[in-house]
């Protein structure tokens, strides 16, 4: 007999046969996210773990730690080779974090498939009491992220961004030798890897507004899978499906260079969606941003409109691949 569980109702099992092999990246933040996946289907399934089998990869992103992302090469960095397995069979689903997705996926394959959204909001991270608007005259922060660093200079051009890589334990240690006095992470990440002992403040979205699909895990399929579809279909969060389409639409309509720093949030309020946005200069000298209410069920529509109403605001020389 099916008993409940705390996913709600048991389905049955669609072909239990091979062990479904769930891809993933081996960063802890990965790694949490691939287990909770798991810990999600086997519930609903009632099926033990040994059901699933964690295949680690590894990354571009993940073998270059000296250098800026963006002069490695911008998009697909920590994907191509997980991508890559999925279509090769070599695993047969793939668990993300949204907000490292490039907003198309390869031919054969499907992201479609999300977990319950997390704490969306940016952490302000540091060893000294206070928050953001603590921060001292041109005091550094440490941040690899364009879009911190865009809408740190914007509201305090004061401040020195420094470019700040690696987990979140290498970030702590810089701060704690005094490379930065604070840094930013996703309360998301801090969240999963139950960071409990990192001090944080959160920083609401009124004051920064996160990356687009921030907090959210995605898990991607080859497109004539059927078992995956199927077990997939059991753990989609059909709230966080419409918040994201609104948002990656929104993305995809800007997306011509990751050089602009773009922030985006959609937000549920019953049957309609709030979605805001923000692109910046990436010093932080101009941002420009606005909002657009609509229906739940076409996020896409929203979130075109509202890239194309901040594409019609900005000047000319503002995407720097114009
Ligand atoms: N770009 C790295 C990345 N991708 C996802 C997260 C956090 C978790 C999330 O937003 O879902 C992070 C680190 C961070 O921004 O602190």
């Amino acid at each position: 007999m099916d008993s409940a569980n705390q996913f709600g109702m048991t389905h049955p099992m669609p072909t239990p046969a091979e062990p479904l092999k769930i891809g993933t990246r081996g960063s802890p933040l990965a790694l949490a996210q691939a287990y909770e996946t798991r810990a999600r289907l086997s519930a609903v399934f009632s099926l033990p773990e040994e059901a699933f089998e964690i295949v680690v990869i590894k990354t571009t992103g993940d073998k270059v730690l000296d250098r800026p992302l963006k002069e490695i090469g911008g998009k697909g960095l920590f994907t191509r080779e997980i991508e890559d397995a999925l279509l090769d069979g070599g695993i047969d689903i793939a668990v993300h974090s949204m907000k490292d997705m490039p907003t198309l996926q390869p031919e054969g394959l499907i992201l479609d498939t999300y977990l319950p959204r997390e704490d969306t909001r940016d952490a302000f991270v540091s060893p000294f009491p206070g928050g953001m608007a603590d921060l001292p005259q041109g005091a550094v922060v440490g941040s690899s992220s364009l879009r911190r660093r865009a809408q740190l200079l914007n509201r305090r051009p004061d401040l020195q961004v420094v470019e700040f890589r690696g987990n979140v334990q290498t970030r702590m240690k810089k701060l704690s030798e005094g490379v930065a006095r604070a840094t930013f992470l996703a309360m998301a990440g801090l969240n999963r890897l139950k960071m409990d002992d990192v001090a944080r403040v959160a920083v609401e979205h009124e004051e920064m507004l996160p990356a687009v699909a921030q907090g959210a895990i995605g898990i991607e399929r080859r497109i004539d899978d059927q078992r995956a579809e199927e077990m997939l279909a059991a753990i989609h969060d059909g709230p966080t499906g419409r918040r994201l389409m609104a948002e990656r639409s929104f993305l995809l309509r800007l997306d011509g260079s990751c050089e602009t720093p773009i922030a985006g949030l959609a937000l549920l309020e019953g049957d309609e969606l709030w979605l805001r946005g923000e692109i910046l200069r990436p010093d932080g000298s101009e941002s420009i941003s606005g909002e657009l209410r609509g229906p739940a069920s076409d996020g896409q529509a929203l979130g075109l409109a509202l890239a194309a109403e901040l594409l019609g605001r900005a000047p000319k020389d503002f995407f720097s691949w114009r």
